[in-house]
């Protein structure tokens, strides 16, 4: 067997944080936490249910008015000694990041910084940022005063689990909320370092608490709590319409970041060598488990055949390998499960389309989730592997004739996360941004962020939008306040003629 590289530090048993205090769950019942290499249990992680639910959103309540009370300043001031936090403890984070979801070191201490670096931003995005105000005239003024909506709840995803938490966790604890954060299941060790990292920061006891368990039964609760207004998802689409159904009964304000299905859009003018970096590293980092992955490749026919057979060297060449040795660039997928269901569509796809790279686990890898980066060209619109998120690192190519087909090939799917479109023309580039259908689109650049704009994604990859200022109205309630400034004339109802 492979023998994985355990992290120092590892704890036994990962407990739920409520309140400030680690607990473990009302009824005692835990889980088995397997690591990807060895698919082993090296924890155990506390099983939340209702009971922990309603002790975590009790706490997140008695929080809630001296979190609230706390002022911009003084929150970005935590927030600030929170990303301190995170990067003081890189290294550990990073390791347990990687041991537990199978991510290739080198990106995990990626994420780990950007962890940091969500602290940092939603700090001064919650200082520097103003209140609206509508004059009319010298009669009356009106203005917007945002006030924080009270106990988010926060439901993360696997496959960049930290990250993706301190996405969230930052801008609602900038607005003031307090939050119960319900991390997946899959991956709850990096999430065990929250507690020591808030509270160094001085963060107050209850403002954060983290309730560990499956999906349907402490992420179900979480949801169907009357005491929290808001709910914040990240994960499958079927997950989020399940979520937004149960949310709809108590009218919950929701956020869902789901799948997506991006197409990378190659014209033959493009910078074909930069075109195929981006196509890579979109696809293949994060070991392909990435929302934003530009999984389709869309190739116009005369660069189509160069570019299949170029990226399938480049394929052949990335170094799949143990996620903890610093050379990996792919890693082991999540869990079993997750690795059976990529398996799944990689056998779909022999049946679909040409393999033109990988298509197996590789040969010094006995044992562990590892599949070769695999790339399908010819395929056809309406393949399984063109329509369906596969979420590991697996690519479908197809060419394309002219623009107007490859907006419609673009488009062709049920998902609208991201587009990335590489072309020299940028008349055409604007072109195709505007007519594809997705929240996102990068031209001639790879997922370069910009913390700052909105990010989500159109029909089945998402409702609404957080990033920057949009996360702060997110998880604020907005409240209009009109003033006289001089003599209003108000109509005199029933006054005597
Ligand atoms: N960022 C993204 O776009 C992600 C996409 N996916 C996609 O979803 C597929 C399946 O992955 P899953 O692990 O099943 O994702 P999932 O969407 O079921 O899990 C994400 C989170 O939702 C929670 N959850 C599940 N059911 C819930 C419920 N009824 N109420 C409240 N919370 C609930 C889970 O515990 C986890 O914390 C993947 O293969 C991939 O295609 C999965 C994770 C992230
Ligand atoms: O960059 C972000 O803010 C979010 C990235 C999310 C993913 O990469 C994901 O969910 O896979």
């Amino acid at each position: 067997m492979t023998a994985p590289h355990r992290p120092d530090g590892l704890p036994g048993t990962i407990h739920h944080w409520i309140g400030g205090d680690t607990v473990p769950s009302a009824d005692g019942r835990t889980f088995d936490v397997l690591d990807p290499v060895s698919n082993q249990p090296y924890a155990q992680a506390a099983r939340g249910g209702t009971d922990d639910i309603a002790r975590a959103v009790a706490a997140a309540r008695s929080a809630f008015t001296g979190w609230a009370a706390y002022g911009t300043r003084r929150r970005a001031q935590v927030l600030n000694r929170i990303a301190d936090a995170i990067e003081a403890r890189h290294d550990r984070l990073a390791e347990f990041e990687s041991f537990d979801s199978g991510l290739p070191i080198s990106q995990a201490r990626g994420q780990a910084r950007r962890a940091a670096e969500n602290f940092r931003f939603f700090a001064d995005v919650i200082v520097g940022l103003g209140e609206e105000a509508f004059r009319q005239g010298t009669e009356q003024i009106s203005y917007v005063v945002r006030t924080p909506v009270g106990v988010a709840g926060l439901i993360t995803p696997w496959n960049t689990p930290f990250m993706l938490e301190s996405w969230k966790l930052a801008p609602a604890l900038a607005s003031g909320c307090t939050l119960v954060l319900k991390p997946a299941e899959w991956t709850p060790l990096s999430a065990s370092l929250w507690p020591e990292i808030l509270a160094e920061a001085g963060l107050p006891a209850g403002a954060a608490n983290i309730v560990h368990g499956i999906g349907d039964e402490a992420g179900q609760a979480l949801v169907d709590h009357p005491d929290v207004p808001l709910i914040s998802f990240t994960g499958s689409t079927d997950t989020g319409r399940h979520i937004i159904r149960s949310s709809a009964r108590h009218l919950k304000t929701t956020s869902m970041e789901l799948g997506g299905k991006s197409p990378a859009v190659v014209f033959a003018d493009a910078d074909l060598e930069a075109a195929l970096d981006s196509v890579v590293f979109g696809v293949f980092s994060l070991n392909g488990e990435r929302c934003t992955a530009g999984s389709r490749v869309l190739v116009e026919r005369p660069a189509y055949e160069e570019f299949t057979v170029r990226l399938a060297e480049r394929a052949a060449g990335v170094r799949v390998g143990l996620p903890a040795d610093p050379a990996t660039e792919v890693g082991a997928l999540v869990h079993p499960e997750h690795y059976q269901r990529v398996l799944n569509y990689v056998e779909i796809g022999r049946k679909e389309a040409r393999l033109v790279a990988g298509g197996s686990r590789p040969d010094h890898l006995t044992e562990g989730n590892y599949l070769q980066p695999t790339v399908f060209a010819d395929v056809a619109r309406d393949a399984r592997i063109f329509q369906e998120e596969i979420f590991g690192p697996v690519v479908a190519v197809a060419p394309f004739d002219d623009e107007t087909e490859a907006v419609e090939l673009a488009n062709a799917t049920p998902f609208g996360l991201a587009a990335y479109i590489w072309t020299s023309d940028l008349k055409r580039g604007h072109r195709i941004a505007h007519a594809v259908e997705s929240g996102m689109v990068w031209i001639n650049s790879h997922n370069v962020r910009d913390l700052r704009t909105p990010f989500g994604g159109v029909k089945a990859s998402g409702v609404g939008r957080e990033g920057g200022a949009h996360s702060i109205d997110f998880y604020s309630d907005c409240k209009i306040v009109h003033v006289a400034l001089g003599d209003v004339h108000t109509p005199r109802f029933g006054a005597a003629r």
